[in-house]
């Protein structure tokens, strides 16, 4: 029987000889991910004996991320904001960068509840639920929608949502953009698909093959989600509400003229751990 430490090893050796360039890193999470042990846990256990049924398993999920099945999708789950979400076939996996979302209407959303007593959120094409359900996570008056075209995302929203203590608070629903949407929101986000379609066959692997398609295609100019938001936005927010989206690290001049000519205002312009412009928030312009 091998031990961890030698389980890792040959994990490691195995990326490594694929010309993975985060073999070390890659490995200790696959093994320390799959056998349910922390990082601590990992270096620290080497000695600990794996067993054959988990020698296999660790075996078959190697091979996948040699196919380039990124991590977390052979995990099935992924961190985001401190949450553990599930992931599955046609949600997106959700990116630290879209955390800087999260940050910047977070305070705006605990104004609205020390005001108001209370909040709602909607987030567009929510995904795992992962921006939403880091807001109910942080602000425990507020209530929260996630919306979006795939009832396989909504039904892991749902999942999280349960998982994670949030289920009364949260809602799924499908419908493209606002068509089944109803009432009036504090906050609006989302995260839509933004990538240009000329440029999906230029992805990493991990993007293209494994990400869903109907999560990263924003039509001939990356713009399409943006402008069909900005177009009825107004309509399903409260007077003082904000709508934060995510944008593309090129998209910051473009998106802006979107909204701005649909009546809003720029109200924050937020840049990702990687220093690009990564997040915008528009209030309704006064008249
Ligand atoms: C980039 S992913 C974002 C997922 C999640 N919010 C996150 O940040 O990890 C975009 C999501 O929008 C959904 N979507 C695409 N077109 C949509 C539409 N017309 N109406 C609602 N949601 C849509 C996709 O299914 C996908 O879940």
């Amino acid at each position: 029987m091998r031990t961890l430490g030698q389980a890792v090893a040959d994990a490691r050796s195995r990326l490594a000889e694929a010309g993975f360039p985060d073999s070390a890193i890659e490995a200790r999470l696959l093994v320390g991910g799959l056998l349910g042990l922390t990082s601590t846990e990992v270096f620290t256990g080497t000695d600990r004996p794996v067993s054959a049924a988990e020698d296999e398993r660790i075996s078959k999920a190697v091979e996948r991320r040699l196919k380039r099945e990124p991590v977390h999708r052979i995990l099935g789950s992924r961190e985001f904001h401190g949450l553990e979400l599930l992931l599955s076939k046609e949600t997106l996996e959700p990116r630290p960068d879209t955390e800087v979302l999260v940050e910047a209407v977070l305070p705006q959303l605990r104004q609205i509840v020390a005001t108001k007593g209370a909040a709602r959120v909607l987030d567009i094409g929510t995904g795992t639920g992962a921006i939403v359900l880091a807001l109910l996570a942080q602000c425990p008056e507020a209530q929260g929608i996630g919306s979006d075209i795939s009832d396989d995302a909504l039904a892991t929203a749902k999942r999280n949502a349960e998982r994670l203590g949030l289920a009364e608070r949260f809602s799924a629903i499908n419908s493209r953009w606002f068509d089944k949407i109803s009432g009036r929101f504090d906050i609006i986000v989302s995260n839509p698909p933004y990538i240009r379609s000329d440029v999906i066959p230029e992805l990493e692997p991990e993007v293209r093959d494994y990400d869903p398609m109907a999560a990263l295609d924003g039509g001939p100019d990356g713009l399409e989600a943006y402008r069909a938001i900005a177009a009825q936005a107004a309509d399903f927010l409260e007077k003082d509400g904000v709508i934060g989206v995510e944008i593309g690290y090129d998209q910051k001049d473009t998106v802006s003229a979107i909204f701005c000519s649909a009546g809003f205002t720029l109200a924050q312009a937020r840049r990702d751990y990687g220093d690009n412009d990564r997040v915008l928030v528009f209030s309704v312009a006064k008249s």
